[in-house]
């Protein structure tokens, strides 16, 4: 999705310049995020999940899915981009990916056109991983135990940041591990990059955009893309939720969401839901409908007179809503760069990837939220977590920084702010291609 975002933003912009954009991408996954939409100057085209005829992937575990598609690399993207060639009877000029994505270097590089790489976390993950030989040297030679507490000292911009902070896939070495190995490879082809574009605000982190300025070609902040860019639509979806948040009273609901794909353990979604059922927080909750289950018994029906649940929320439209007085969140970059957009504070709760990294910056450094005591819900903590950020001083501090947070955000999508800026050299590269 973010990545249908950027590319529908560069249609916007250069609509007179005679580009045509294919958007390559798996069945599944075009059927999700265009669901059924089509934009002018955008043809999707379905790349082969690496799944075969009438198998589907049943596992739990993500890494299976990811290591037959992984397995399917390169050719069922070649295959799909000559026949996008055939039919637009056009050659492709530049090729523009997600940066997990590292196979498709190669490809920009025997067609000899520039490949730009698309970030869709944080800067400050990026960073970390950009410096996974030096973390991985340390822990060999002080022992990975020993490491846990000690501090990103070599990093720029990242010096609270403890190596306990920091990823799974940085601190484990085991190349064997699909997530792993195709982290590492990108890093090694980063620097080929033509350019580097996160969905970030350079004000933010200075000292890491600097840092990463200087390795690679082009490192280019374009965002928040929700301030700058067309959002997807999903619709008329959610108009119940907000008709109900128009009733609440100025910053007095807690918004709860965990993204795409988390639902957390059952004791924790139990101690949760007993956090907001005592402290009769207004809450919205935004739940899929298959973890309803994992509610204590009777639940709904106690909490009805403050509180709601919806299988998917319009969350932009949510966070801007003056009702929402803070958001317990899992730490997805997109949903903190949300609520940095809307100046919502945040309760953190990470599960997995960059998600802890992103909280560690949210409550250290950025200081616009608070992490959980004990890292996971408790009934206790929760409360202890929820009265610091909607009553107490600490919360009024929080809110005044991500305030200013939320404005240099909104100075950097102005007519002469950094993303902008960095917006329309990104269209430069892609209208005069260079070979790489
Ligand atoms: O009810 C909902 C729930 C989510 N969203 C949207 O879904 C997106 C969720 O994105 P994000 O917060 O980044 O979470 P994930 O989907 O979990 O993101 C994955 O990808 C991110 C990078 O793009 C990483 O930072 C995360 O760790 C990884 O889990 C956001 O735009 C939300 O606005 C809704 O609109 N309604």
């Amino acid at each position: 999705a973010p990545l249908l975002t950027l590319v529908r933003r560069l249609v916007i912009d250069s609509s007179s310049q005679g580009i045509t954009f294919s958007f390559f991408n798996t069945a599944k996954s075009n059927c999700a995020i265009f669901s059924g939409q089509e934009f002018d100057n955008i043809k999707a085209y379905d790349v082969w999940d690496g799944m075969h005829e009438g198998e589907a992937f049943t596992g739990s575990n993500i890494l299976e899915a990811m290591q037959l598609f992984l397995a399917a690399t390169p050719g069922n993207f070649e295959k799909v981009m000559k026949e996008a060639e055939v039919e637009t009877g056009m050659k492709i000029s530049c090729l523009l990916s997600d940066a997990f994505l590292w196979f498709t270097c190669d490809l920009a590089e025997e067609r000899g056109i520039p490949w730009v790489s698309f970030w869709t976390a944080a800067s400050c993950s990026l960073s970390a991983h950009m410096y996974t030989d030096q973390i991985w040297s340390l822990m060999r030679s002080t022992g990975a135990a020993k490491t846990e507490e000690k501090t990103l000292s070599f990093v720029p911009g990242m010096t609270s940041v403890r190596f306990s902070d920091l990823p799974e896939e940085i601190l484990s070495d085991n190349l064997e591990s699909p997530l792993t190995l195709m982290i590492y490879k990108m890093v090694q082809k980063l620097s080929k990059s033509t350019a580097v574009v996160v969905n970030s605000f350079e004000e933010i982190d200075p000292v890491i955009t600097n840092d990463l300025k200087s390795k690679f070609q082009n490192f280019l902040n374009i965002g928040p893309s929700i301030l700058s860019s067309p959002t997807l639509s999903n619709g008329d979806s959610g108009q119940e939720c907000l008709l109900w948040l128009e009733k609440q009273r100025h910053a007095s609901v807690i918004y709860i969401s965990f993204g795409t794909v988390i639902t957390p353990q059952p004791r924790e979604m139990a101690g949760l839901a007993e956090a907001l059922e005592t402290g009769e927080f207004p809450f919205l909750w935004s739940l899929r409908d298959n973890a309803m289950k994992l509610l204590p018994d009777g639940f709904l029906d106690r909490t009805s007179k403050f509180g709601m649940i919806v299988s998917w929320a319009p969350q932009l439209k949510v966070l801007e809503n003056p009702s929402v007085g803070a958001f317990i969140t899992h730490c997805g970059w997109n949903s903190i760069l949300e609520s940095i957009s809307f100046g919502v504070p945040m309760i953190c709760r990470p599960f997995f990837g960059d998600q802890n990294l992103n909280s560690k910056m949210v409550e250290d450094v950025w200081k616009i939220g608070v992490r959980l005591e004990g890292g996971v819900f408790t009934k206790n903590g929760t409360i202890e977590a929820l009265h610091s950020v909607m009553l107490n001083e600490t919360g009024k501090a929080i809110r005044e920084n991500i305030n200013k947070l939320k404005h240099k955000a909104q100075n950097a999508v102005k007519f002469d702010g950094t993303s902008t800026k960095n917006f329309r050299a990104l269209l430069e590269l892609i209208k005069s291609p260079r070979g790489i």
